[in-house]
């Protein structure tokens, strides 16, 4: 099988990917994450997914390349990941006591043309917490380089009352879909190393 690459700096899907066990390795897809403001919110994730795929493939194009993109969409909002601390405190704001989506876009391209593509969204409500439980929660600085500004995998759990969907996909990269995409692209799983 020809390689695979993960066409991504998340710290979060390389863990999800190093617990399937595929031999990868990662690469920086470095474009921009601009799309027209007029698309929506599952369309654009499957744009940026694509478009990050691509970026690797263009360079890689004997590989299999695997691209994602995420937003949260609340209340008729999207929110990508926080600046700084500040406008974690307002996505958070937006998101305790509430229900929000989290979309995440996936592209694996293959060295043939191959195109297997997918939106996996999920569901989060959060508890009401007051303003004072909100700032220790910021203190812990999860919120860095998280779309949404938290960690559901970590102390960002204690926020949440309902899930409905892959825990995954919140985390970056909805395995499930993930695991469909490689098995129609034929990688073979469980070999021996
Ligand atoms: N560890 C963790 N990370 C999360 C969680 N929710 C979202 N994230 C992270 C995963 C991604 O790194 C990031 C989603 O933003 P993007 O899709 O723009 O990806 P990012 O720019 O970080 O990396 P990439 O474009 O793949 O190089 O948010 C979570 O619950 N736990």
């Amino acid at each position: 099988m020809s390689e695979l690459i993960l066409a991504s700096t998340s710290s979060a899907r390389r863990a999800l990917m190093d617990g399937l066990g595929l031999a990868y390795r990662a690469e920086a897809p470095g474009v921009d994450e601009v799309v027209s403001p007029s698309v929506s919110v599952t369309d654009a994730v499957r744009e940026l997914a694509a478009r990050k795929a691509r970026a690797v493939h263009q360079r890689h194009p004997a590989a299999w390349v695997l691209g994602a993109d995420q937003l949260v969409e609340v209340g008729g909002e999207v929110l990508s990941k926080p600046e700084d601390r500040s406008a974690a405190r307002e996505q958070l704001r937006k998101l305790v006591g509430n229900t929000h989506a989290i979309h995440t876009g996936v592209c694996l391209l293959g060295p043939g043309g191959q195109v297997h593509e997918a939106v996996e969204t999920a569901r989060l409500t959060f508890y009401a917490v007051t303003a004072e439980e909100l700032e220790r929660y910021l203190d812990l600085n999860e919120w860095e380089g998280c779309c949404g500004s938290y960690r559901v995998e970590e102390a960002g759990q204690a926020l949440l009352e309902r899930l409905e969907g892959d825990r995954a996909n919140v985390q970056g990269l909805p395995m499930t879909t993930v695991v469909r995409l490689l098995r129609r692209a034929g990688f073979p799983f469980f070999e021996r190393r």
